[in-house]
């Protein structure tokens, strides 16, 4: 039987998911077949292979980007979202999680999402597609990693202010999530026994409470109990500091205390080729660590590696 392929969401159409997906394509051709669930004539260029289930897709990969047709209304000008598009952005992620789930694909890729688009124009109520998909999938917990060949980093709180950050560091948010990173660094990425390293929250980790509480309440309790479970864990540590090559080598996985802390070193280190996860889900997704880049869409410019890397991740998770 062949290897099923993966469905990759199409995302915001006015960003650069079209052409990196066909970019994708091009560099990937049958050897790891996907297919882009959106518009056809959305995809810059060609070749296209429009297809009818995805059961097609192996075959048509051999001569161009698969493609599950999904209704889009309006005209698409790139770089400037269509708000007459954003429901049918959420219904293409909808129908990824359907195929996966009901066993067609082996695991969904997202193309990414302009989150404010489709707060204005769909009144999608969710911060992005983690909390979007733990929602389909009936998931209380889930936990973003960015992983590459570099660093695999994870932030604790996600998508919400950073003033609201210390306020919803809670010990059962940092307990689950590193209970979900430890199991899938063990499953998902073959580590047998994973090493992680916490981030404080303050500067110099609370400097022993002279900056800030929250390593001495919430954090040190956590990790101490963890510890004596089992779990090889590290911290809190000064966060300025954890992230440089000699300290990278101590850890297999980072778990910081907000987004930013985590994403900036990733970005920073591999921006090209960070690839995005959501851990605790029944099913496999994965993403490119970027955006909708709506600065160089439609010029031809943006660069597919970190699709191309997160196609990869999605097939061997997947099993493919
Ligand atoms: N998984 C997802 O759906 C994600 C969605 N976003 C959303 O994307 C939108 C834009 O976010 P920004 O913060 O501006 O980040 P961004 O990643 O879209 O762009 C930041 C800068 O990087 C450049 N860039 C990004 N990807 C590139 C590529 N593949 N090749 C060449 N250059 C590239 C852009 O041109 C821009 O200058 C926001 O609505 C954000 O929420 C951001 C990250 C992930
Ligand atoms: N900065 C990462 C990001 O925004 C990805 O969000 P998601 O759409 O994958 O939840």
């Amino acid at each position: 039987m062949p290897a099923r392929p993966i469905a990759l969401s199409c995302g915001e159409p006015a960003g650069i998911g079209p052409e990196i997906a066909l970019k994708a394509w091009e560099a990937l051709g049958a050897d790891l077949p996907f297919f882009l669930i959106g518009a056809p004539d959305h995809v810059p260029g060609g070749p296209v292979e429009v297809i009818g289930a995805p059961s097609e897709a192996a075959g048509a990969a051999r001569r161009g980007l698969p493609v599950l047709a999904h209704d889009f209304t309006g005209p698409l000008t790139p770089g400037a979202p269509n708000p007459r598009h954003a429901d049918s952005v959420i219904g293409a992620i909808r129908r990824g999680v359907k195929v996966v789930q009901a066993g067609e694909a082996a695991a969904l890729c997202t193309a990414p999402i302009h989150k404010k688009a489709l707060q204005d124009g769909a009144g999608f109520a969710h911060p992005g597609h983690t909390e979007f998909l733990a929602h389909l999938a009936g998931v209380e917990r889930v936990v973003m990693m960015l992983a590459s060949d570099q660093l695999r980093v994870v932030p604790v709180t996600i998508h919400i202010p950073l003033a609201e950050a210390p306020g919803a560091l809670t010990p059962d948010l940092l307990r689950v999530t590193l209970r979900i990173t430890h199991a899938a660094l063990i499953r998902d990425f073959g580590i047998t026994r994973p090493r992680i390293a916490v981030a404080g929250l303050n500067p110099h980790a609370g400097e022993g409470g002279k900056m800030g509480e929250e390593e001495i309440t919430i954090i040190a309790p956590v990790l101490d109990a963890l510890r004596a479970e089992g779990m090889e864990i590290a911290g809190p540590l000064s966060a300025d500091t954890m992230f440089h090559a000699a300290a990278r080598a101590g850890y297999d996985a980072a778990v910081a205390m907000y987004h930013d802390q985590a994403l900036i070193p990733i970005k920073t280190l591999d921006f090209d080729r960070g690839v995005n996860v959501t851990l605790g889900l029944p099913f496999v997704r994965t993403s490119p660590d970027h955006g909708t880049a709506l600065d160089i869409a439609g010029q031809g410019v943006a660069n597919p590696s970190s699709l191309i890397e997160a196609l990869k991740l999605a097939a061997r998770m997947g099993g493919t």
